[in-house]
Protein backbone atom coordinates (compact mmCIF):
# COMPACT_ATOMS: atom_id res chain seq x y z
CA UNK A 1 0.00 0.00 0.00
CA UNK A 2 1.54 3.42 -0.26
CA UNK A 3 1.67 6.52 1.86
CA UNK A 4 -1.13 8.33 0.20
CA UNK A 5 -3.74 5.11 -0.23
CA UNK A 6 -3.45 4.80 4.08
CA UNK A 7 -7.59 4.82 4.31
CA UNK A 8 -7.88 2.10 1.87
CA UNK A 9 -9.18 -1.28 3.71
CA UNK A 10 -7.79 -4.47 4.55
CA UNK A 11 -10.78 -6.27 3.02
CA UNK A 12 -10.11 -4.10 -0.45
CA UNK A 13 -6.71 -4.88 -0.64
CA UNK A 14 -7.37 -8.22 -0.30
CA UNK A 15 -10.24 -8.48 -3.14
CA UNK A 16 -7.65 -6.37 -5.01
CA UNK A 17 -5.12 -9.52 -4.56
CA UNK A 18 -7.85 -11.93 -5.14
CA UNK A 19 -8.17 -10.16 -8.63
CA UNK A 20 -4.88 -10.28 -9.53
CA UNK A 21 -4.17 -14.00 -8.60
CA UNK A 22 -7.61 -15.07 -10.22
CA UNK A 23 -8.92 -16.52 -7.34
CA UNK A 24 -11.89 -14.33 -8.23
CA UNK A 25 -11.71 -14.23 -11.99
CA UNK A 26 -14.09 -13.80 -14.97
CA UNK A 27 -15.52 -9.84 -16.29
CA UNK A 28 -18.43 -9.71 -14.47
CA UNK A 29 -17.54 -12.07 -11.61
CA UNK A 30 -14.59 -9.37 -11.06
CA UNK A 31 -16.80 -5.83 -11.50
CA UNK A 32 -19.63 -7.66 -8.99
CA UNK A 33 -16.72 -7.81 -6.37
CA UNK A 34 -15.00 -4.74 -7.29
CA UNK A 35 -18.66 -3.03 -6.56
CA UNK A 36 -18.80 -5.06 -3.42
CA UNK A 37 -15.50 -4.20 -2.09
CA UNK A 38 -16.27 -0.39 -2.63
CA UNK A 39 -19.36 -0.44 -0.14
CA UNK A 40 -16.85 -2.53 2.11
CA UNK A 41 -15.26 0.60 1.86
CA UNK A 42 -18.06 3.03 2.44
CA UNK A 43 -19.67 0.86 5.07
CA UNK A 44 -16.58 0.24 7.11
CA UNK A 45 -14.91 3.95 6.70
CA UNK A 46 -12.41 5.06 9.05
CA UNK A 47 -12.79 8.30 7.61
CA UNK A 48 -13.30 11.59 9.97
CA UNK A 49 -14.74 14.08 6.85
CA UNK A 50 -16.28 14.07 3.81
CA UNK A 51 -13.12 14.91 2.10
CA UNK A 52 -11.26 11.97 3.85
CA UNK A 53 -13.87 9.71 2.77
CA UNK A 54 -13.72 10.66 -1.28
CA UNK A 55 -10.19 10.66 -1.34
CA UNK A 56 -10.45 6.78 0.39
CA UNK A 57 -12.79 5.99 -1.79
CA UNK A 58 -10.88 6.92 -4.96
CA UNK A 59 -8.23 5.60 -3.38
CA UNK A 60 -9.26 2.09 -3.02
CA UNK A 61 -10.61 1.86 -6.59
CA UNK A 62 -7.40 2.72 -7.56
CA UNK A 63 -6.05 -0.21 -6.15
CA UNK A 64 -9.31 -2.18 -7.56
CA UNK A 65 -8.23 -0.60 -11.10
CA UNK A 66 -4.30 -1.55 -10.44
CA UNK A 67 -4.81 -5.54 -10.52
CA UNK A 68 -5.72 -6.33 -14.33
CA UNK A 69 -5.80 -4.14 -17.19
CA UNK A 70 -7.75 -6.19 -19.82
CA UNK A 71 -11.35 -6.36 -18.69
CA UNK A 72 -12.61 -2.91 -18.48
CA UNK A 73 -15.84 -4.30 -16.40
CA UNK A 74 -13.74 -3.58 -13.86
CA UNK A 75 -13.25 0.58 -14.63
CA UNK A 76 -16.60 0.83 -15.64
CA UNK A 77 -18.06 -0.86 -12.01
CA UNK A 78 -15.71 1.36 -10.25
CA UNK A 79 -16.97 4.35 -12.33
CA UNK A 80 -20.56 3.67 -12.15
CA UNK A 81 -19.91 3.41 -8.34
CA UNK A 82 -17.91 6.56 -7.82
CA UNK A 83 -20.35 8.76 -9.80
CA UNK A 84 -23.19 7.91 -7.62
CA UNK A 85 -20.62 9.10 -4.44
CA UNK A 86 -23.33 11.90 -3.53
CA UNK A 87 -24.11 13.97 -0.38
CA UNK A 88 -22.61 16.52 2.02
CA UNK A 89 -22.11 14.52 5.12
CA UNK A 90 -20.10 11.62 5.90
CA UNK A 91 -23.62 9.52 6.50
CA UNK A 92 -25.01 10.49 3.57
CA UNK A 93 -21.81 9.91 1.20
CA UNK A 94 -21.98 6.07 2.85
CA UNK A 95 -25.41 5.65 2.09
CA UNK A 96 -25.51 6.86 -1.06
CA UNK A 97 -21.89 5.21 -2.18
CA UNK A 98 -23.81 1.60 -0.63
CA UNK A 99 -26.72 2.15 -2.74
CA UNK A 100 -25.38 2.66 -5.83
CA UNK A 101 -23.05 -0.23 -5.66
CA UNK A 102 -25.99 -2.65 -4.50
CA UNK A 103 -28.06 -1.35 -7.63
CA UNK A 104 -25.06 -1.54 -9.49
CA UNK A 105 -24.54 -5.16 -8.47
CA UNK A 106 -28.65 -5.93 -8.99
CA UNK A 107 -28.22 -4.54 -12.83
CA UNK A 108 -25.75 -6.48 -13.44
CA UNK A 109 -27.50 -9.81 -12.77
CA UNK A 110 -30.56 -8.98 -14.09
CA UNK A 111 -28.52 -7.54 -17.63
CA UNK A 112 -27.12 -11.44 -17.22
CA UNK A 113 -30.26 -12.96 -17.26
CA UNK A 114 -31.78 -10.58 -19.83
CA UNK A 115 -29.03 -11.48 -22.31
CA UNK A 116 -29.22 -15.14 -21.89
CA UNK A 117 -32.76 -14.55 -22.78
CA UNK A 118 -31.96 -13.16 -25.89
CA UNK A 119 -28.75 -15.30 -26.59
CA UNK A 120 -31.13 -18.59 -26.22
CA UNK A 121 -33.42 -17.43 -29.15
CA UNK A 122 -30.34 -18.39 -31.40
CA UNK A 123 -29.94 -21.95 -30.28
CA UNK A 124 -32.40 -24.43 -31.49
CA UNK A 125 -33.43 -27.30 -29.88
CA UNK A 126 -30.69 -30.18 -30.21
CA UNK A 127 -27.91 -27.80 -31.19
CA UNK A 128 -23.90 -28.31 -30.20
CA UNK A 129 -22.72 -25.44 -28.62
CA UNK A 130 -18.23 -24.75 -28.67
CA UNK A 131 -16.85 -22.82 -25.63
CA UNK A 132 -13.48 -21.12 -25.00
CA UNK A 133 -12.56 -20.83 -21.35
CA UNK A 134 -15.72 -19.99 -18.81
CA UNK A 135 -17.62 -17.17 -19.56
CA UNK A 136 -20.81 -16.78 -17.00
CA UNK A 137 -22.52 -14.61 -19.65
CA UNK A 138 -21.93 -17.11 -22.73
CA UNK A 139 -23.04 -19.97 -20.14
CA UNK A 140 -26.38 -17.57 -19.02
CA UNK A 141 -27.50 -18.02 -23.13
CA UNK A 142 -27.14 -21.95 -22.26
CA UNK A 143 -29.02 -22.07 -19.19
CA UNK A 144 -32.15 -19.93 -20.74
CA UNK A 145 -32.26 -22.55 -23.40
CA UNK A 146 -32.73 -25.25 -21.14
CA UNK A 147 -35.05 -23.12 -19.42
CA UNK A 148 -37.27 -22.68 -22.55
CA UNK A 149 -36.80 -27.12 -22.83
CA UNK A 150 -34.27 -27.46 -25.43
CA UNK A 151 -31.64 -29.90 -25.68
CA UNK A 152 -28.27 -28.30 -25.84
CA UNK A 153 -24.75 -30.47 -26.04
CA UNK A 154 -21.21 -28.89 -25.12
CA UNK A 155 -18.20 -29.12 -26.98
CA UNK A 156 -15.65 -27.57 -24.10
CA UNK A 157 -12.42 -26.40 -24.42
CA UNK A 158 -9.91 -26.74 -21.95
CA UNK A 159 -8.08 -23.81 -22.55
CA UNK A 160 -4.24 -23.40 -21.73
CA UNK A 161 -2.89 -22.38 -20.02
CA UNK A 162 -5.45 -22.12 -16.11
CA UNK A 163 -7.53 -24.62 -18.09
CA UNK A 164 -11.44 -22.53 -17.70
CA UNK A 165 -12.55 -25.05 -19.69
CA UNK A 166 -12.90 -27.45 -16.88
CA UNK A 167 -15.19 -24.42 -14.86
CA UNK A 168 -17.54 -24.51 -17.70
CA UNK A 169 -17.44 -28.31 -18.38
CA UNK A 170 -18.38 -28.83 -14.71
CA UNK A 171 -21.10 -26.03 -14.72
CA UNK A 172 -22.80 -27.74 -17.56
CA UNK A 173 -22.75 -31.23 -16.42
CA UNK A 174 -24.47 -30.10 -13.17
CA UNK A 175 -26.80 -28.54 -15.70
CA UNK A 176 -27.44 -31.73 -16.97
CA UNK A 177 -25.33 -31.05 -20.52
CA UNK A 178 -23.73 -34.34 -22.17
CA UNK A 179 -20.35 -32.17 -22.42
CA UNK A 180 -17.07 -33.21 -24.81
CA UNK A 181 -14.01 -32.09 -23.30
CA UNK A 182 -11.26 -31.58 -25.89
CA UNK A 183 -7.41 -30.45 -25.76
CA UNK A 184 -7.21 -26.50 -27.35
CA UNK A 185 -5.58 -28.28 -30.40
CA UNK A 186 -8.72 -30.33 -31.17
CA UNK A 187 -10.78 -27.54 -31.78
CA UNK A 188 -10.92 -27.82 -35.75
CA UNK A 189 -12.02 -31.37 -35.95
CA UNK A 190 -14.65 -30.96 -33.62
CA UNK A 191 -15.84 -27.97 -35.60
CA UNK A 192 -17.93 -30.38 -37.54
CA UNK A 193 -20.05 -31.00 -35.89
CA UNK A 194 -20.94 -28.00 -34.05
CA UNK A 195 -23.64 -25.21 -34.58
CA UNK A 196 -22.48 -22.68 -32.62
CA UNK A 197 -18.96 -20.90 -31.31
CA UNK A 198 -20.53 -19.47 -27.94
CA UNK A 199 -17.93 -17.33 -26.10
CA UNK A 200 -17.55 -14.28 -23.24
CA UNK A 201 -15.87 -11.40 -24.12
CA UNK A 202 -13.24 -9.11 -21.62
CA UNK A 203 -13.78 -5.97 -23.65
CA UNK A 204 -15.40 -5.10 -26.59
CA UNK A 205 -14.14 -2.00 -28.73
CA UNK A 206 -15.88 0.12 -30.63
CA UNK A 207 -15.33 -1.09 -33.91
CA UNK A 208 -16.74 -4.30 -32.86
CA UNK A 209 -13.18 -6.25 -31.99
CA UNK A 210 -13.61 -8.64 -29.35
CA UNK A 211 -11.02 -9.29 -26.55
CA UNK A 212 -11.36 -12.52 -25.01
CA UNK A 213 -9.02 -15.19 -23.47
CA UNK A 214 -6.16 -16.33 -25.84
CA UNK A 215 -7.16 -18.59 -28.45
CA UNK A 216 -10.68 -16.95 -28.82
CA UNK A 217 -9.15 -15.40 -32.11
CA UNK A 218 -7.78 -18.72 -33.86
CA UNK A 219 -11.04 -20.44 -33.18
CA UNK A 220 -13.33 -17.31 -34.84
CA UNK A 221 -11.19 -17.54 -37.64
CA UNK A 222 -11.16 -21.41 -38.37
CA UNK A 223 -15.23 -21.27 -37.10
CA UNK A 224 -15.06 -18.79 -40.17
CA UNK A 225 -13.80 -20.98 -42.77
CA UNK A 226 -15.76 -24.42 -41.55
CA UNK A 227 -19.28 -22.18 -41.78
CA UNK A 228 -19.95 -22.23 -38.09
CA UNK A 229 -21.75 -19.02 -36.16
CA UNK A 230 -19.18 -17.46 -33.73
CA UNK A 231 -21.55 -15.90 -30.82
CA UNK A 232 -20.62 -13.44 -28.31
CA UNK A 233 -22.52 -12.67 -25.22
CA UNK A 234 -21.14 -9.67 -23.69
CA UNK A 235 -23.33 -7.56 -20.82
CA UNK A 236 -23.12 -3.94 -21.93
CA UNK A 237 -20.09 -3.10 -19.01
CA UNK A 238 -17.85 -5.20 -21.30
CA UNK A 239 -18.17 -2.01 -24.31
CA UNK A 240 -14.95 -0.21 -23.82
CA UNK A 241 -15.77 3.20 -24.06
CA UNK A 242 -12.72 4.83 -24.23
CA UNK A 243 -11.54 2.70 -27.72
CA UNK A 244 -14.36 5.50 -29.25
CA UNK A 245 -11.22 8.09 -28.90
CA UNK A 246 -8.88 5.60 -30.20
CA UNK A 247 -7.46 3.85 -27.36
CA UNK A 248 -6.78 0.39 -27.40
CA UNK A 249 -7.25 -2.33 -24.91
CA UNK A 250 -3.90 -3.37 -23.10
CA UNK A 251 -3.49 -7.27 -23.47
CA UNK A 252 -2.37 -8.51 -19.99
CA UNK A 253 0.65 -10.49 -20.08
CA UNK A 254 1.12 -13.00 -17.00
CA UNK A 255 3.32 -14.55 -15.57
CA UNK A 256 5.40 -17.55 -17.03
CA UNK A 257 4.69 -19.82 -14.52
CA UNK A 258 1.01 -20.27 -15.92
CA UNK A 259 2.76 -21.86 -19.10
CA UNK A 260 5.94 -23.97 -18.16
CA UNK A 261 6.88 -24.67 -14.32
CA UNK A 262 10.46 -23.81 -12.68
CA UNK A 263 11.69 -27.20 -13.14
CA UNK A 264 10.24 -27.45 -17.07
CA UNK A 265 11.79 -24.33 -17.91
CA UNK A 266 15.23 -25.37 -16.57
CA UNK A 267 14.74 -28.74 -18.46
CA UNK A 268 14.11 -26.66 -21.27
CA UNK A 269 16.91 -24.22 -21.53
CA UNK A 270 19.56 -25.56 -19.77
CA UNK A 271 22.72 -23.62 -18.85
CA UNK A 272 21.36 -21.30 -21.35
CA UNK A 273 18.53 -19.96 -19.50
CA UNK A 274 18.53 -16.46 -20.19
CA UNK A 275 17.50 -17.20 -23.60
CA UNK A 276 14.41 -18.75 -23.54
CA UNK A 277 11.73 -16.55 -23.27
CA UNK A 278 8.59 -17.51 -22.29
CA UNK A 279 5.30 -15.37 -23.09
CA UNK A 280 1.71 -15.46 -21.92
CA UNK A 281 -0.81 -13.42 -22.73
CA UNK A 282 -4.19 -13.67 -21.11
CA UNK A 283 -6.07 -12.40 -24.09
CA UNK A 284 -6.38 -12.07 -28.04
CA UNK A 285 -8.61 -9.60 -30.34
CA UNK A 286 -10.68 -11.18 -32.47
CA UNK A 287 -11.91 -9.13 -35.78
CA UNK A 288 -15.27 -7.68 -35.88
CA UNK A 289 -15.72 -9.68 -39.46
CA UNK A 290 -15.44 -12.70 -37.97
CA UNK A 291 -17.95 -12.73 -34.96
CA UNK A 292 -21.65 -13.33 -36.14
CA UNK A 293 -23.43 -11.42 -33.50
CA UNK A 294 -22.32 -9.89 -29.96
CA UNK A 295 -25.49 -10.30 -27.54
CA UNK A 296 -26.21 -8.19 -24.57
CA UNK A 297 -29.26 -7.36 -22.67
CA UNK A 298 -29.76 -4.48 -24.76
CA UNK A 299 -30.80 -7.05 -27.74
CA UNK A 300 -28.26 -8.78 -30.33
CA UNK A 301 -25.83 -6.87 -32.28
CA UNK A 302 -23.78 -7.08 -35.81
CA UNK A 303 -20.60 -6.24 -34.28
CA UNK A 304 -19.75 -3.43 -36.36
CA UNK A 305 -22.94 -1.29 -35.30
CA UNK A 306 -21.73 -1.68 -31.38
CA UNK A 307 -20.48 1.98 -31.28
CA UNK A 308 -23.92 2.72 -31.59
CA UNK A 309 -24.92 1.30 -28.21
CA UNK A 310 -21.81 2.78 -27.27
CA UNK A 311 -22.57 5.88 -27.89
CA UNK A 312 -25.59 6.12 -26.10
CA UNK A 313 -24.82 4.73 -23.08
CA UNK A 314 -21.32 6.23 -22.35
CA UNK A 315 -21.74 9.49 -24.28
CA UNK A 316 -18.28 11.07 -25.12
CA UNK A 317 -16.55 11.11 -22.14
CA UNK A 318 -14.84 8.73 -19.78
CA UNK A 319 -11.59 9.81 -17.77
CA UNK A 320 -10.29 7.42 -15.24
CA UNK A 321 -12.82 5.89 -12.81
CA UNK A 322 -12.00 8.06 -9.83
CA UNK A 323 -11.79 11.50 -11.28
CA UNK A 324 -14.54 13.49 -10.60
O1 LIG B 1 -17.97 -11.99 -17.54
P1 LIG B 1 -17.91 -13.43 -17.94
O2 LIG B 1 -18.82 -13.72 -19.09
O3 LIG B 1 -18.12 -14.37 -16.78
O4 LIG B 1 -16.41 -13.73 -18.42
C1 LIG B 1 -15.88 -13.06 -19.52
C2 LIG B 1 -14.48 -13.47 -19.78
O5 LIG B 1 -13.67 -13.29 -18.61
C3 LIG B 1 -12.67 -14.33 -18.58
O6 LIG B 1 -11.39 -13.80 -18.31
P2 LIG B 1 -10.50 -14.30 -17.04
O7 LIG B 1 -10.78 -15.75 -16.80
O8 LIG B 1 -10.86 -13.41 -15.88
O9 LIG B 1 -9.07 -14.07 -17.49
C4 LIG B 1 -12.75 -15.04 -19.91
O10 LIG B 1 -11.95 -14.45 -20.92
C5 LIG B 1 -14.24 -14.91 -20.19
O11 LIG B 1 -14.58 -15.15 -21.55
Amino acid sequence: MTDDRVGVLPAVESTATDIAEMRIRGAATIADAAAEALATQAHQTQAEGPEAFREDLRAAAQTLYETRPTAVSLPNALRYVLRGMTGETLAELQASTIARAEEFQRDLAQAQTKLGEIGANRLRDGDVVMTHCHSTDALACVEAALEDGKEIEAIVKETRPRKQGHIAARQLREWGVPVTLIVDNAARRYLDRTDHVLVGADSIAADGSVVNKIGTSGLAVTARERGVAVMVAAQTIKLHPDTMTGHTVEIEMRDETEVVSKAERAEIAGDIDEELRVENPAFDVTPPRHVDAIVTERGQFPPESIVVLMRELFGGSTGEPWEP
